[in-house]
């Protein structure tokens, strides 16, 4: 416990985890695009993730505007792909439309959201390891602009499946081979995604990436636009994708030497990292792009070759930092350790349903009470959510003001990537809303799950 008492001078905010239009109150209640956290949560319910709309349009334009800027130094074109998996809905899909982004989806129901939002298939990508029949169709039908092959059988399920969809030496569906470079980075092994054990790609070693290369040239009914390669997910180590970058400069290559046939593009895939907490730094955007084009540049020149058409999947890096989601206290429970201290622990309304990342990564965040400051006097305390689990941790360890009580709102920022999307039905818990939030005023885009809604499905 750090002692020090009142009065309670709302401690400031600190503005790379929170939305940029964060604020406080002199009370210390947080202000979200002018709209106070209480009011949030009277008109939404919690939890609820709230999003900051311009927050996420900024994010989009920095990317887009950077690596295009940056890479027209060395003579290439960009695009940027937004990748839905991180968070996806209609609304979303058009605000990364209308900044210039593409959209990167990897099933067939984000694929849905993205048409539904009126992207023009053109500007989608569809990846998977594993995808369905039906899922390549659509993709076809819808004329996405690249299916992502992820392995050898699928060159030849993709090229049959164009076919039967009446494609032929004039009509090719442009697709890109899936690589894994062997490049280890990412802030979890289980979203590390580039070295040889895992599911993803196909591999450079012993020569099947030129090699599935080479049979998509074989397919006439497929256009080989490029080769793709994402290494991991929430990297701070720029240093990792220029060394895979020049991985797959070389193996673009290799395959011009092997078959005189240049590829026009390369996609170097998302990953890059947020802050979640105060002590992390985001990645620079700018001077990543600077750094990776300068380094594509200098290889071409190296290899005597053309700089490639350059795409890019960020999807943490644009919308992670954009939401907070705010919960309501419940139990507050002290509980004395085995070391005889003592241990606070906070319930919230929510929990592993709504935000599994620090279940499955050990993924930290930081939280703030959202209605006032509280004492300045704190407790060693533990954010846990309302699941059966005893792992069913938000926070492990945080410091929060002594007079945490229960109907006090908790925020959590940093939760707009991987929170809503990966959220689920746990204990029939319902998943919640996402709530926009612009210039004072605020409108639902994700509504909240009702009981109806799981009743609907459960036609026993
Ligand atoms: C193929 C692919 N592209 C893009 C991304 C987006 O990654 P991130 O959200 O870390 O930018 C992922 C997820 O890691 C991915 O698997
Ligand atoms: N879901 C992961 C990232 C997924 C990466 C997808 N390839 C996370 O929350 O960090």
């Amino acid at each position: 416990m750090s002692a020090t008492g009142a009065p309670q001078v709302p401690a400031p905010l600190d503005q790379h985890v929170w939305p940029t239009s964060a604020d406080l109150t002199p009370a210390g209640e947080l202000v979200l695009a002018g709209l106070p956290a209480t009011d949030l949560a009277r008109d939404f319910g919690t939890p609820a993730f709230v999003m900051d709309e311009k927050h996420f349009r900024d994010r989009a334009r920095l990317f887009r505007d950077s690596f295009t800027e940056a890479f027209a130094a060395v003579g290439a074109e960009v695009d940027v792909y937004y990748a839905g998996k991180s968070f996806l809905s209609v609304a979303v899909a058009r605000w990364a439309r209308e900044e210039g982004l593409r959209v990167d989806t990897c099933t067939g129901g984000e694929l849905a959201v993205a048409l539904r939002a009126g992207v023009p298939g053109a500007e989608i990508g569809l990846h998977g390891n594993n995808k369905s029949d039906a899922e390549i169709s659509r993709a076809i039908e819808a004329g996405v602009g690249r299916v992502v092959v992820d392995s050898f059988a699928e060159i030849d399920r993709v090229a049959e499946l164009a076919r039967d969809a009446g494609r032929d030496s004039s009509t090719r569906v442009p697709v890109m081979v899936r690589v894994t470079t062997g490049i280890h980075a990412g802030g979890h092994e289980f979203i590390s995604t580039a070295h040889e054990d895992q599911k993803f790609g196909v591999s450079l070693t012993g020569g099947q990436a030129l090699a599935a290369l080479r049979a998509v040239l074989d397919h006439p009914e497929l256009e080989l636009l490029g080769a793709h390669t994402h290494i991991g997910s929430q990297i701070q180590d720029a240093a990792a994708f220029e060394a895979n970058a020049r991985k797959m400069l070389a193996l673009r290559a290799d395959l011009e030497t092997e078959t005189g046939y240049l590829l026009p593009e390369l996609d170097l895939g998302g990953g890059y990292g947020i802050a979640y907490v105060p002590s992390e730094t985001p990645i620079d955007v700018a001077a990543l792009a600077r750094d990776l084009a300068g380094a594509v540049g200098a290889v071409c020149a190296e290899l005597g070759t053309t700089v490639p058409r350059i795409s890019i999947e960020p999807g943490r890096s644009v919308v992670g930092s954009t939401t907070v989601t705010l919960y309501t206290v419940g139990v507050v429970k002290p509980v004395t350790l085995d070391d005889g201290s003592v241990r606070t622990y906070v319930s919230v309304d929510g929990g592993m349903s709504d935000n599994i990342r620090p279940a499955l990564y050990g993924a930290e965040y930081t939280a703030r009470l959202a209605n006032r400051s509280g004492s300045a006097e704190t407790v060693r305390a533990r954010v846990v959510g309302k699941h059966c689990e005893s792992g069913d941790i938000v926070i492990s360890d945080i410091e929060l003001p002594s007079d945490v009580t229960p109907g006090d709102l908790l925020a959590v920022p940093a939760t707009g990537a991987y929170g809503r999307s990966m959220a689920s039905n746990y204990n029939h818990v319902l998943r919640p809303p996402v709530v926009a939030v612009a210039d004072g005023a605020a409108r639902v885009i994700v509504r909240r799950e009702t009981e109806d809604d799981l009743l609907a499905l459960d036609v026993g």
